[in-house]
């Protein structure tokens, strides 16, 4: 196997670039910062704004509202635009196909599957692609991030393309039939907790707690909690188990949770999103927002 690009990569010359410099670009750029495995030079962003290029060119990075820099300048391309802006987006970069044939192009764009992304970038040479669904806890190096590889990609760019999404915390390359539904739990899922957290504390609150205490409380509660299902490989419903005391107080709130439909709702949360992540695969086939 010829490694051009791993050969890059571990000589710091890969140059990867993020079309689109919004919170998800972001997170990975400073997941790859923070790994060590790639350096400021070696990254560019575009936005049509400065609003959040200013924040990274302040880093060393290059930013450009030109989105053609970046396909020319870099061997690996990150598109972190919406779905809905992607097709338009695509339409405006004119670096013909001789300049791309080689590249890698990872998508984040939720719902948007390979062969979609594919037919937009025929245009390019056929480069070879990879759908990711990361999430923001990459911004902490806390994240999740789930991976499909196009059928057909070379093993050269595929580890390239595993190597610089490996910096992102718990990664599984995945089929990818299996990504709609892995981002309805983890691309999505950091927003369940939020609202999870705001009403842990709101409850302590209610309570008669100080708001910090009872926020601080709540998010270490969580991290406290996901850390034991990871770190101990127990079963969840073992720990929950082993929290409630007979007659106690945990049990009591148990009761309340289920009456309340909290594992329903939950449950009901990662279909939706998983349903809508198919919707939006729909609406750019047909052109529809
Ligand atoms: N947020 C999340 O938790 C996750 C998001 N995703 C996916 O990541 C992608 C990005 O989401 P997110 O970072 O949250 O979105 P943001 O809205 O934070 O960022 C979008 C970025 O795209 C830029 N942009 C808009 N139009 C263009 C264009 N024509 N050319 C280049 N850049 C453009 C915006 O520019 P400007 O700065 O000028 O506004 C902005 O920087 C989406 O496809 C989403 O589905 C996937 C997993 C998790
Ligand atoms: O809500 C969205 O569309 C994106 C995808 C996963 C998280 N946020």
């Amino acid at each position: 196997m010829s490694e051009v690009f791993l050969s890059k990569l571990e000589a710091r010359t890969l140059q990867v670039g993020f079309i689109g410099a919004g919170n998800m670009a972001q997170a990975i750029i400073n997941s790859l910062l923070k790994s060590g495995m790639v350096s400021e030079n070696q990254l560019t962003a575009s936005a049509p704004s400065d609003t959040r290029l200013c924040a990274l060119r302040k880093r060393g990075i290059a930013t450009t509202h030109d989105n053609d820099e970046v396909v020319q300048r870099c061997d690996v391309v990150v598109l972190c635009v919406k779905p809905h802006i992607f097709p338009h987006m695509v339409k405006k970069i004119s670096t013909g196909p001789e300049n791309c044939r080689t590249k890698l192009f990872i998508s984040i764009m939720a719902g948007l599957p390979i062969a979609l992304v594919a037919q937009y970038l025929s245009c390019f040479g056929a480069p070879a692609i990879i759908r990711a669904t990361p999430n923001t806890p990459c911004l902490v190096t806390e994240g999740c991030c789930v991976y499909a590889v196009q059928d057909g990609v070379n093993a050269d760019l595929s580890a390239v393309g595993s190597r610089l999404l490996s910096v992102l915390g718990l990664v599984r390359c995945v089929p990818e039939q299996q990504i709609d539904a892995a981002g309805a739990v983890a691309g999505s899922g950091p927003a369940y907790i939020y609202v999870a957290i705001e009403a842990l504390a709101d409850g302590g609150v209610k309570m008669g707690l100080p708001r910090e205490l009872a926020q601080s409380l709540a998010a270490q509660t969580v991290r406290g909690a996901g850390t034991m299902v990871l770190q101990t490989g127990k079963h969840p419903g073992q720990l929950k188990d082993e929290v409630c005391s007979p007659g106690g107080t945990t049990i009591a709130a148990i009761h309340a949770l289920e009456k309340n439909g909290f594992r329903n709702a939950l449950i009901c949360a990662v279909e939706a999103a998983t349903l809508r992540s198919g919707e939006l695969a729909k609406q750019q086939q047909t052109g529809n927002k």
